[in-house]
């Protein structure tokens, strides 16, 4: 039996609103969006792998803060697990830097403005009641 590989997602909050990343590879999935992040590496601690990717990619210092419950399956043998996220003070804003073309911070009303990858959505979906409160825009 095939290991499940867990991917980690960062549901990045800021200010009630989440960020969302365009692919730029591979072929099959660029152009549309999905949560940042990345594989967690063998002994590593998702929280870590999470903090790590969003580093590589987008060149912020950032804090796993909670799970989402839930597990979405990607590609076997991968599944995603998703944890909200935010900037730690001081950090750069985020830059495409890796994997991603183009950022954008989405309120809830915005959210479904972008072809998230089909994959995503119910993780998008379970992540959205996370942008409510902090949102003035809401
Ligand atoms: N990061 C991320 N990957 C996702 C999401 N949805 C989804 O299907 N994937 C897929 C794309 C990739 O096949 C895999 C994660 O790969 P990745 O390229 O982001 O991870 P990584 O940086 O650790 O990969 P690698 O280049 O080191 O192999 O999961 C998502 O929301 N976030």
């Amino acid at each position: 039996m095939t290991e499940r590989i867990v991917v980690v997602g960062a549901a990045l909050l800021d200010g009630g609103r989440l960020l969302a990343a365009r692919r730029s590879a591979p072929p099959e999935l660029a152009g549309r969006w999905e949560l940042p992040g990345g594989k967690v590496e063998p002994g590593e601690r998702p929280e870590a792998a999470l903090v790590r990717e969003l580093r590589e990619e987008l060149g912020v210092e950032a804090e796993a803060v909670e799970r989402i419950p839930g597990s979405w399956p990607l590609r076997p043998p991968y599944e995603l697990h998703v944890w909200t996220a935010h900037l730690r003070p001081g950090s750069a804003a985020p830059a495409p830097l890796e994997d991603h073309d183009e950022l954008r911070w989405l309120t809830p009303s915005d959210i479904w403005t972008v072809p998230w990858l089909d994959q995503d959505v119910p993780a998008v979906r379970a992540a959205l009641p996370r942008l409510g409160a902090a949102s003035p825009d809401a």
